[in-house]
């Protein structure tokens, strides 16, 4: 992982906001600026005061004179409270809006296997930790980068003052800062070293968390009584995490007492030399008053400086995890590559040419050397057994995965020289895992704004899906919203209404090659068998690939492809596999028997005998 300094990532987060909020830096310059002054005035004060008194002048000129200098500190007070209030606020903003929005688009656009794989989504996870809260990463820097820079320059300022009266005051100062920042970077070290452990303990704390609250765990939780497991697991990571917490404080802690010690050493001495220049004459009450005020203020810069920097560094950490997403590479062709355009409307062929694909850290590849050629328009059935790797070819297909071998062509050209974004447009897929979003069922359908969706096309594809009598029967048709986490009058679906509402959301994409995996898990029998009767005209003029354990679904595609342990082992039309009496024949005879023997005693009336 690439690491960047503590001014390269302040630089990086200042452009960031500085994009979203023009005004941004002139307020931070109007903060700093305010910040140096009003100690630098605080410590005039007393100084002024002793110096009227011991000149003996006039009660009316000495409270013009000190209310006309606290009027003053009062105003410059005032500004400076109410900037740093502006100051907040715009933090928040830009960490939400701006940061918020880079990373989203980084994740919506980035290659898919860097979002679903552990190791990436851990990287993802930490990306997101930088901008999670107001107390670290980027707002964290936000805060304590100024305080770092004014720190700076009041002890430039100070300092240059200090060494034309005694140098022996800034030595002193300087000394026991060291010791301070050298605890501070005992405690930072200890951080760092136990940073990734604490990170797993709070992805894992954090799963819990979430997952106890989900609606889609409720039912298991209650069913199975898994509350338990929910409980435990928070209470082990909220140890594990607490403990951890506590260790990197208490080296913290340390450094902390040890700066309250110092900071009495530190005024003793000071105030020794001080006092004894003011006993032999060198310097008058009034510098005194004015030098002590100094010293102090010299010594709060000196600490600020240490704390903002290990603050910073502490910021700079997680600011690297941050860009370190952002710079990830995509894996994919985002930018560059081949048009789609030219393939949009053909019959597209698909081939896969000694595929091989391994998910990270598993042993063994789930997809083993596999070739494949599928003729455009055909209609093949993928089959086999639980785990046999069908959903693993699909997404390399689709280009969700990138094989670690071998190549897929789509009308022979290698699907990497594809611009990626732009080769989606070539699917519509129905996946096992059901996602719809809380908007409208025509939204739901067209994937777009109602501006940009054509009604007249979601009505058609819901009518060929079988979900046009439902929809019609709703109030507001197909303008209803689904689920209600947005709209409280949103409705919820069965999950064979929801299956057959993504079909729609496939079919009105209209893509030359249509890839549906276990399409009918969820529906009736009446509905799965309008499916069937409809394949061919749903699947007219496009490439299609048919996923189902129900074997019927074989009976209308050209060519049927068994698939076990991630490698091709049967292939063919119906009739010459049943005669090959393989694997596939076995299959099909168990499940066409089971159907048979029920519907012998009368169980399976509405399954049409002429498709299984
Ligand atoms: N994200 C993942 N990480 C690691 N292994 C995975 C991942 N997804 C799937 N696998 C493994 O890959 C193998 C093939 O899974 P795949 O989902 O492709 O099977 P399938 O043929 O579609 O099965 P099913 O009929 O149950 O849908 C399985 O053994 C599974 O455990």
């Amino acid at each position: 992982m690439k690491k960047h300094n503590i001014w390269n990532n302040a630089l990086y987060v200042y452009k960031q906001a500085n994009t979203f909020n023009k005004k941004y830096k002139y307020k931070l310059i109007s903060s700093i600026v305010l910040s140096l002054l009003i100690p630098i005035f605080a410590t005039f004060i007393p100084a002024v005061v002793v110096y009227i008194i011991i000149h003996g002048s006039k009660i009316g000129d000495f409270a013009l004179i000190v209310g006309g200098i606290v009027l003053i500190y009062g105003i410059l007070n005032y500004f400076s409270s109410y900037i740093s209030h502006v100051l907040f606020f715009d933090k928040v903003f830009i960490r939400l809006n701006n940061f918020f929005e880079i990373l989203s688009q980084k994740a919506m656009a980035t290659g898919y296997e860097n979002i679903e794989f552990k190791h990436n989504r851990e990287k993802l996870m930490r990306a997101v930790g930088a901008i999670s809260e107001n107390r670290v990463g980027v707002e964290l820097l936000l805060q304590v980068f100024p305080v770092f820079i004014t720190s700076i320059a009041g002890i430039l300022i100070y300092s240059s003052y200090i060494v034309t009266i005694n140098y022996l005051i800034v030595l002193v100062l300087l000394g026991m800062v060291i010791m301070n920042v050298l605890l501070n970077v005992y405690a930072r070290n200890y951080e760092k070293r136990t940073a990734e452990e604490l990170n797993t303990y709070r992805t894992k704390l954090k799963y819990f968390q979430d997952e106890a609250n989900k609606l889609s765990n409720a039912k298991d939780i209650k069913i199975y009584k898994l509350e338990k497991w929910f409980y435990n697991g928070i209470k082990l990571f909220t140890k594990k995490f607490s403990t951890r917490v506590m260790q990197q404080k208490f080296r913290y802690s340390l450094a902390n007492f040890s700066d309250s010690i110092f900071s009495i050493i530190r005024n003793l001495i000071a105030y020794t030399i001080l006092v004894a220049m003011v006993l032999n004459g060198s310097i008058s009450a009034a510098e005194f008053t004015f030098m002590i005020g100094i010293v102090i203020g010299f010594a709060v810069w000196l600490n600020n400086l240490a704390t903002s920097y290990g603050r910073l560094k502490e910021a700079s950490i997680r600011i690297d995890d941050f860009r370190e997403y952002i710079s990830w590479d995509d894996g994919i062709n985002m930018e560059a590559g081949e048009n789609v355009e030219p393939l949009l409307h053909k019959k597209l062929s698909i081939e896969f040419k000694n595929v091989t694909f391994s998910y990270p850290e598993s042993e063994k590849p789930t997809i083993r050397n596999l070739n494949l050629t599928i003729e455009a328009g055909e209609k093949i059935a993928l089959v086999g057994i639980n785990g046999a790797g069908k959903t693993t070819l699909v997404k390399l297909l689709t280009g969700l995965y990138n094989p670690t071998g071998g190549k897929i062509l789509i009308n022979g050209i290698p699907i990497e020289k594809f611009n990626r974004y732009e080769y989606y447009n070539l699917f519509g897929v129905i996946f096992q895992d059901v996602n719809i979003l809380p908007f409208t069922i025509a939204q739901n359908v067209s994937g777009q704004t109602d501006k940009d969706t054509d009604l007249e096309k979601v009505n058609m594809v819901l009518e060929q899906s079988g979900l046009a009598e439902k929809i019609q029967s709703l109030e507001k048709k197909e303008h209803t919203s689904l689920t209600q986490v947005i709209d409280d009058k949103g409705i919820m679906l069965s999950g064979g209404e929801l299956q057959k509402l993504m079909l729609a959301r496939a079919l009105y994409k209209d893509s030359p090659i249509l890839v549906l995996d276990e399409p009918t898990a969820a529906l009736d029998p009446l509905a799965e068998q309008a499916l069937y009767l409809k394949y061919n005209s749903l699947t007219e003029n496009k490439t299609s690939i048919f996923i189902s354990h129900r074997l019927a679904s074989t009976q209308f595609c050209n060519r049927i492809v068994y698939v076990e342990e991630g490698k091709i082992l049967e292939m063919g039309t119906h009739t010459n596999l049943m005669k090959k009496n393989g694997k596939y024949a076995e299959m099909f005879n168990i499940q066409s028997q089971y159907y048979k023997e029920n519907k012998e005693e009368g169980f399976l009336d509405a399954i049409d005998e002429k498709i299984i």
